[in-house]
């Protein structure tokens, strides 16, 4: 596997991206691509992922992805009981502009039926949130109802980078592209796509600073999508944001730490 940024370090994320491709492979067994490309070909269209976070951030109004995730690495189990029907309708009612839903097994505790179950509870566009990094895994998002996917600047390189976003727009899926230091931004600023995620978690560490977005938007034009992802907390780190004029905006724990988390999306951003 060619693979930049992860070199012999056993950072979390090369764990995660080494077991990514052994579970593609056990997949492939029970699922061929030519089934899932068939499967993936009888969708309807998908929800306009980019179009829900543009039109909010033209109007200058916060367009946040709301994050559906039971557990991460770094900080165990986040929500219990964990019922992403219910999790949905609540992130719509509380003003979300689309929603993320962790797949990853073995180290979010995702599944895919989650994403399933959340898409089906309300009428919002879905992200798969998954560590993507070969052409089947794009195919299966779009099999599983996913209207957008993730792409991961820090375990991929430019070249598949390119070929991931050009399977998923031609098979009518959103791209989000989330990097963490210039370098990577560099890369993500030849994809096409709008939607540029500056992670303020460092993937490898789990460190957050929220500087990562002050540095590294400055160098995104206005007619990309910049969303800050991670680590947002607070109202003041709400506002911090947007009088920088970041509208754009990825959260998940502090959500799921609320019994209603509909609600806390509202006092946070309304
Ligand atoms: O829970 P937080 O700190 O609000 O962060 C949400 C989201 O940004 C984070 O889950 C995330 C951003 N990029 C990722 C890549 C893989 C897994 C998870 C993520």
């Amino acid at each position: 596997m060619t693979d930049r940024h992860l070199d012999k370090t056993p950072t979390i994320l090369r764990k995660i991206v080494d077991r990514k491709w052994q579970e593609i492979d056990e997949r492939k067994r029970a699922v061929s691509i030519g089934d899932l490309k068939a499967m993936a070909g009888d969708q309807p269209p998908a929800r306009g992922f980019a179009n829900a976070i543009r039109t909010r951030i033209e109007r200058h109004t916060p367009a946040v992805i709301a994050e559906i995730k039971k557990a991460s690495p770094s900080k165990g189990i986040l929500r219990d009981p964990f019922v992403p029907e219910a999790i949905a309708e609540s992130y719509e009612k509380g003003g979300a502009a689309c929603l993320s839903v962790l797949t990853d097994k073995d180290f979010f505790q995702g599944h895919e039926d989650y994403l399933k179950a959340a898409r089906a509870a309300c009428s919002l566009p879905v992200i798969r949130k998954d560590f993507m990094v070969a052409p089947y895994q794009v195919y299966e998002s779009r099999a599983i109802g996913a209207d957008c996917i993730l792409l991961i600047a820090a375990c991929l390189t430019r070249d598949q980078m390119q070929e991931l976003e050009g399977i998923a727009h031609e098979i009518g899926l959103d791209v989000l592209v989330e990097v963490h230091d210039g370098e990577e931004l560099n890369d993500a600023l030849t994809l096409r796509t709008p939607l540029v995620g500056i992670n303020n978690r460092n993937l490898h560490t789990f460190d957050v600073s929220l500087d990562t977005t002050f540095d590294l938007h400055q160098r995104i034009s206005t007619d990309r999508l910049t969303i800050t992802e991670s680590g947002i907390m607070t109202r003041d780190d709400v506002e911090t944001m947007t009088s920088r004029g970041i509208y754009g905006f990825l959260v998940g724990e502090s959500f799921m730490r609320a019994e209603e988390p509909g609600d806390k999306l509202q006092e946070l951003f309304f």
